[in-house]
C-alpha cells in the first residue's frame, strides 16, 4: 500500500451505498452512532440504475405494445410500430429521474460521513479504501456493515464471446433496440427482459438450464409457465448448448441440440447473460476481519458469527430483493450501532415476484422448501395440502382475455394454516401481496375464506384455490415432492 493518507475513526463503517448500505448508515446514525459510508462505484443504487426500475420501464413499453397488438379480439383495429430509440430514450429519462432522487438523498449526508473508494479489510477494525490507484485512506470502526451487493455471473461457457456479453449493466445503455438477442438464463432477469424485448419486436431466443423457470419450484405451476412462455416465445428451459461463438458481424452464433433431436444454429446481434448473480464479497479480504472459521450469518440480526461484522442486502445471498435489502440495512445498521448488544430484527413473510405477463410469484418459503426432507432419510419428504386454480375459466380473467395460468395455495394438513403459494397468473403482483399478508398473519384457509371477495375480480380465482385446499384438507388429500 502506498500513498496512505489519514485514518478516520467511527463507531460504524458501512461499505456500499446501495439500498442496504444507505438504510444501514441511516439506522446507525438514528441509533446515535457516528457512521461513515464508503462507496467505490456509481451512486444511485443497483435497483434504480440498472435493476428494478429500468427493467420495469422496458416492460411497461413492451406491455403497451403487446396490449395494442392483441386488441383485435375486442373488435379493435390497431397497428403498432415500435420506435426503439424512443423506447430507450423514455426508459433512460425516467430511470435518471429515479436515480436523481437517490443521489439527492446521498448528497444530504454530511461530507465527513462519506468516503469515495473501494474498501477491503486491512485488519479486523480497519478498512483500507483505495480512493484512486495509489491513493489509500484508512477507516477504523468498532463494527462494520458490509453492503456491497452482487454482480452478474458469466459462466465459463461464454469465454469465447465474453467481450460481447451484455448483462443488466449494459442493456439499459443501448441507444436503440437490437434486431435480435439471445438470452441465457430463464431466471427472473432473463424472463423479464427476454419477454419485454420480444414484445418490442426484437427476435429473441431464451435458453435456460435444468428446466428452471423464474423463481418457481412447484412442478404444477412450473409446467403451466413453461407452456405459456413457449407459446409466446422461442424458449428452451433445458437447453443443450453445443457452442456459443463470435460471429463475423460482431454478434454471436449459437449451436444447440433442440428438443426435436435436431442440431440448430442461429446468429444474434446481441447476447444477454442472466445466469444468476454473485455476492461482492470475494475482494473484501474478509480473511483479515478476524472472523472465526465456520462463522455463519444470523438472518435475524445480520451478524456474521460472533463478530463485529454484519452482512446486509444482496451480499448475504439470502433473498436478493429490494425490500429485503432495505430491511437488512435497517437491522444491520441498528445492531452495528449497538454492538456488542444485538437484537433480532422483524422479518416479513417472503414474497417474490417476476414482472412477466402473466406474472410469476412465490409467497412464503415456496413449494420446494415446504416439502423438503423432514428427516435425514432421503425419501422422507414432508406432505402438504395444495389447492389449485387454473385461470382458463376464471371469470374476470376471461373477460380481460388474460385467462392463462395456474395458482396453488399450500396448507398445513394438521392445522389448516396457510403456508404459502406459487403462481403464474393475471395480476400476480397483487394476488401475491394479498396472500403474503395472510401468510404473515398466520391465517388458516378457513379464516381466509371468511374474508370478502367482490365479483367479478381475479381474486375470486384465489378463492377457488382456497376452496380446493379446504376440500382436500377435509379429504386428507396431500401432496409430496416427487424426486
Ligand atoms: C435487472 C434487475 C432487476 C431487478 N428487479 C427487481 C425488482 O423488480 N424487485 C426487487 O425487489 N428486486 C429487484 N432486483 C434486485 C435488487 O435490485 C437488489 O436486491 C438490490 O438492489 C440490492 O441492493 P444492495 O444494497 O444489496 O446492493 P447495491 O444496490 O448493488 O449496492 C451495493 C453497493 O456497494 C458498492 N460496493 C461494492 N463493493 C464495494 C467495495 N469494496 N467498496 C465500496 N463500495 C463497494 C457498489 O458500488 C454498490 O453501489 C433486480 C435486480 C436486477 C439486477
Ligand atoms: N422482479 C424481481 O424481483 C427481480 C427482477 C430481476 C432480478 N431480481 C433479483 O436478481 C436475482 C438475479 O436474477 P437472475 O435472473 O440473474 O438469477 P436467477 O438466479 O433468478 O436465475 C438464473 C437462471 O439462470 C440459469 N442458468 C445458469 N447458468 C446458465 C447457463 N449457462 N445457461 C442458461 N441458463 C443458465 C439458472 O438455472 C437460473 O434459472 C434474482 O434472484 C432476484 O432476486 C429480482
Amino acid at each position: 500500500m502506498n500513498g496512505t493518507t489519514n485514518k478516520q475513526t467511527f463507531d460504524v463503517a458501512v461499505i456500499g451505498a446501495g439500498t442496504a448500505g444507505l438504510a444501514a448508515y441511516r439506522a446507525a446514525r438514528a441509533a446515535g452512532a457516528s457512521a461513515v459510508l464508503v462507496e467505490g462505484g456509481a451512486h444511485g443504487t443497483t435497483c434504480a440504475r440498472v435493476g428494478c426500475m429500468p427493467s420495469k420501464l422496458l416492460i411497461a413499453a413492451a406491455d403497451a405494445a403487446h396490449k395494442a397488438r392483441e386488441a383485435a379480439p375486442f373488435g379493435l383495429r390497431t397497428t403498432v410500430e415500435v420506435d426503439g430509440k424512443a423506447v430507450m430514450n423514455r426508459l433512460r429519462h425516467e430511470r435518471d429521474r429515479f436515480v436523481g432522487f437517490v443521489i439527492a438523498g446521498v448528497e444530504k449526508i454530511p461530507a465527513e460521513d462519506h468516503v469515495r473508494g473501494w474498501a477491503s479489510f486491512a485488519s479486523p477494525h480497519v478498512l483500507d479504501v483505495v480512493v484512486t490507484p495509489g491513493v489509500h485512506q484508512q477507516v477504523e470502526a468498532k463494527s462494520i456493515v458490509v453492503a456491497t451487493g452482487s454482480r452478474p455471473h458469466v459462466p465459463a461457457m461464454f469465454d469465447r464471446v465474453r467481450d460481447r456479453v451484455a448483462s443488466n449493466e449494459d442493456v439499459f445503455t443501448w441507444k436503440d433496440l437490437p434486431k435480435s438477442v439471445v438470452v441465457f438464463g430463464m431466471g427472473i432477469i432473463g424472463l423479464e427482459l427476454g419477454q419485454a424485448l420480444h414484445r418490442l419486436g426484437v427476435r429473441v431466443r431464451l435458453f435456460g438450464r435444468g428446466g428452471a423457470i423464474g423463481l418457481l419450484g412447484d412442478p404444477v405451476v412450473r409446467d403451466a409457465a413453461r407452456e405459456i412462455f413457449q407459446k409466446e416465445l422461442a424458449a428452451d428451459p433445458d437447453a443443450k448448448i453445443e457452442s456459443v461463438a463470435p460471429s463475423d458481424d460482431g454478434g454471436v452464433t449459437v449451436t444447440w441440440l433442440g428438443a426435436d433431436g435436431v442440431v440448430h444454429t442461429e446468429t444474434f446481434e446481441k447476447i444477454l447473460v442472466a445466469a444468476g448473480r454473485r455476492p461482492n464479497i470475494d475482494t473484501l479480504h474478509l480473511e483479515n476481519a478476524g472472523i472465526a472459521a465456520g462463522a455463519t450469518l444470523d438472518r435475524e440480526t445480520l451478524r456474521l458469527g460472533e463478530s463485529h461484522v454484519f452482512l446486509a442486502g444482496d451480499v448475504n445471498d439470502e433473498l436478493p430483493l429490494l425490500h429485503e435489502a432495505a430491511d437488512d440495512g435497517s437491522i444491520a445498521g441498528a445492531n452495528a450501532a449497538r454492538y456488542p448488544v444485538v437484537t433480532q430484527g422483524v422479518r416479513r413473510s417472503e414474497i417474490g415476484i417476476a414482472f412477466t405477463d402473466p406474472g410469476l410469484a412465490v409467497v412464503g418459503p415456496g413449494f420446494e422448501e415446504l416439502t423438503a426432507h423432514k428427516s435425514a432419510h432421503k425419501s422422507a419428504h414432508k406432505s402438504i395440502v395444495a389447492g389449485l386454480v387454473r385461470f382458463e375459466d376464471q371469470g374476470r380473467s376471461r373477460v380481460m382475455l388474460e385467462n392463462r395460468g395456474a395458482l396453488r395455495v399450500y396448507a398445513d394438513p394438521k392445522t389448516g394454516t396457510f403456508l404459502g403459494a406459487e403462481m403464474i397468473a393475471p395480476r400476480a403482483e397483487h394476488l401475491a401481496h394479498l396472500l403474503a399478508w395472510a401468510h404473515q398473519q398466520k391465517l388458516t384457509i378457513d379464516q381466509m375464506l371468511a374474508m370478502p371477495f367482490y365479483h367479478p375480480v381475479v381474486e375470486e380465482g384465489v378463492r377457488t384455490a382456497l376452496r380446493d385446499a379446504k376440500a382436500k384438507l377435509a379429504a386428507g388429500e396431500q401432496v409430496t415432492r416427487v424426486q
